[in-house]
C-alpha cells in the first residue's frame, strides 16, 4: 500500500472487536454447559485459528464467513475429541498457549503448530508450568519451540511464580487449574490483562484474585456465557497516535474496551500530553468500555517502564511513533517481551522508524527515542507482523513524502484497517 500524509483526519470509528476476548469466549465456551452465542467476535485470522482448532477437537462452532456472530455449543469439561490432525495455531500466540493449558488436562494426544513466526517464539514458559502440574509434554529444540505435544492427564495443583508478566502464561495454568487436584495459584511480576479472570468468574468457575495472586479450584462445571465482545483498545491505538500527532486531526474511538489492565496507552499518551477525553463509560460483556475523543496535541517525552509495561506491550510500537513528535527523548525499558512477539518488535519498530529518520536507538529491554523530528516517507515492511504493519502505515501518514508498506498482515488482527485509514485519511492513502 501507499500512504502520505492526508491535509486533516476527521472520523468517528467503531474499532474492531477485543481479539483476547474473543479468543477466551470460544475457548471457554467450548468446555461450558450448553450453547453460547458470542456477538461481535473478531473476525480476524488470529480468531479463526482458535476456532479451527476447537473444531478440530470435536466442538461445534457455527461461524459462518463474514458473520460477526458465532454459536459455540460447548461440550462440557470432559467432552474433547482427540484430533486427528496436528492443530494449526496459524500466528496466534494465545491460540497456542491457551489451547496448551486445556489440553493439559485432557486425557487426549495432541500435536500444536503455527507459522514460522510461531515457531520461533518461547513455549517453555508454559511447557514447564503445565509439566509440573502433571501433563506431558515434548516440544522442538529441548522442550522450547513449536511443535508441541502434549498428552494430559491427572494434574495437581500448583503454586507457580511466573517470571513474566504474561497473560497467556497465566491463562493456560488456570485453565490446567479447572482439572488439577486441589488448588492451582499464579503470581506474576507485573499485572497482565485479567479477562481470564473475569470471563471464568462470570461462567461460575471457583477463581478469585488475592492480593497479587489468581487462584483456581476445579470446577464441576461452567455455565455457556452468550456475551456481546468489547471493542479492541489494541486496534483503537494507531487512531490515538495519528490524532494526537498530525497537526489537524480529530478521532472519536467508539466502544473501546477500558478494562484497567489494559490502558496504559492512555495513561501514556496523558502523561505525554494528549489531548484525550473518555465519554460515555458503560459495561459491555462484564468489561468497562468508553468512547475515545482524540485531538491534535502538544506531545512532552516520558519513561515507560514497570507496572506500565504489561498494561501497553502491545501498543508500544506506537509509543515510539509518538515519542518521535514528542519534545524530549522518551525511554521504553523493561520491555524486553517485545523481543519474542510476532517479530522482534525491539528490532522491527527501531528498523522501521530509523529508516524514515528518527533518532531512536536500541536497548537491550527497549527503545530510546529524540523527538521531534520530521518523518520521511519510505520503502516499509511489516515483516509479517500486524503491529509492525500498522505502525509502518501510522508513521508514513505522518511523515513527509510517500510510504509503501508491504508484507502488512493487518488481518491477523485487523482486516478492516486500510478501509479505515482511507476514511481517517482521506487522499492519504492508495492500493498498490
Ligand atoms: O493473553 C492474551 O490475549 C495476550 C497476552 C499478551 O501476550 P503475553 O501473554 O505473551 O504477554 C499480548 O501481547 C497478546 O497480544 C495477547
Ligand atoms: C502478541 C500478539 O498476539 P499473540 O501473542 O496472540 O500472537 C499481538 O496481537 O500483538
Amino acid at each position: 500500500m501507499k500512504v502520505s500524509r492526508p491535509a486533516a483526519v476527521r472520523a468517528v470509528i467503531d474499532v474492531p472487536p477485543d481479539k483476547s476476548i474473543s479468543h477466551r469466549a470460544l475457548i471457554f465456551n467450548a468446555i461450558a454447559d450448553g450453547a453460547a452465542v458470542i456477538e461481535g467476535i473478531l473476525d480476524s485470522e488470529d480468531v479463526r485459528s482458535t476456532a479451527r482448532c476447537l473444531a478440530a477437537l470435536g466442538v461445534p462452532i457455527e461461524w459462518p464467513e463474514g458473520s460477526s456472530a458465532a454459536r459455540v455449543t460447548g461440550q462440557g469439561l470432559h467432552g474433547l475429541f482427540e484430533s486427528d490432525d496436528v492443530l494449526d495455531c496459524g500466528n496466534s500466540g494465545t491460540t497456542m498457549r491457551l489451547l496448551l493449558g486445556l489440553l493439559a488436562g485432557h486425557p487426549l494426544l495432541s500435536v500444536l503448530t503455527g507459522d514460522a513466526s510461531l515457531r520461533s517464539r518461547p513455549m517453555a514458559r508454559v511447557i514447564q508450568p503445565l509439566r509440573e502440574m502433571g501433563a506431558a509434554l515434548m516440544a522442538r529444540k529441548g522442550d522450547t519451540l513449536a511443535p508441541v505435544v502434549v498428552k494430559g492427564g491427572r494434574l495437581r495443583g500448583i503454586r507457580y511464580a511466573s517470571p513474566v508478566a504474561s497473560a497467556q502464561v497465566k491463562s493456560a495454568i488456570l485453565l490446567a487449574g479447572l482439572y488439577a487436584e486441589g488448588e492451582t495459584a499464579v503470581t506474576e511480576p507485573g499485572r497482565s490483562r485479567d479477562h481470564t479472570e473475569r470471563m471464568l468468574a462470570a461462567m461460575g468457575a471457583p477463581i478469585e484474585a488475592e492480593g497479587a495472586a489468581v487462584r483456581i479450584r476445579p470446577a464441576e462445571r461452567l455455565a455457556a456465557l452468550s456475551l456481546r465482545v468489547p471493542g479492541d483498545i489494541s486496534s483503537a491505538a494507531p487512531w490515538l497516535v495519528l490524532a494526537a500527532c498530525h497537526p489537524d486531526a480529530e478521532i472519536v474511538l467508539r466502544g473501546v474496551n477500558v478494562n484497567p489492565t489494559r490502558t496504559g496507552l492512555l495513561d501514556i499518551l496523558r502523561a505525554m500530553g494528549a489531548d484525550l477525553e473518555l465519554l460515555e463509560e458503560r459495561e459491555t460483556g462484564g468489561e468497562p468500555v468508553a468512547d475515545i475523543a482524540v485531538r491534535s496535541s502538544s506531545l512532552r517525552a516520558t519513561t515507560v517502564s514497570g507496572e506500565l509495561v504489561p498494561r501497553a506491550i502491545d501498543e508500544l510500537p506506537l509509543v515510539a511513533l509518538a515519542a518521535c513528535f514528542a519534545d524530549g527523548t522518551t525511554v521504553v525499558r523493561d520491555a524486553a517481551e517485545l523481543r519474542v512477539k510476532e517479530s522482534d518488535r525491539v528490532r522491527t519498530v527501531v528498523e522501521t522508524l530509523s529508516r524514515m529518520g528518527a533518532d531512536i536507538r536500541e536497548l537491550e529491554d527497549g527503545f530510546e527515542v529524540r523527538g521531534p523530528v520530521r518523518l520521511s516517507g519510505a520503502r516499509l515492511s511489516g515483516r509479517g507482523d500486524h503491529r509492525i504493519g500498522m505502525l509502518a502505515a501510522i508513521a508514513g501518514s505522518l511523515a513527509d513524502g510517500e510510504t509503501t508498506v508491504s508484507d502488512d498482515a493487518v488481518a491477523v488482527s485487523y482486516r478492516s484497517f486500510w478501509e479505515h485509514l482511507a476514511q481517517a485519511a482521506p487522499g492519504g492513502v492508495a492500493a498498490r
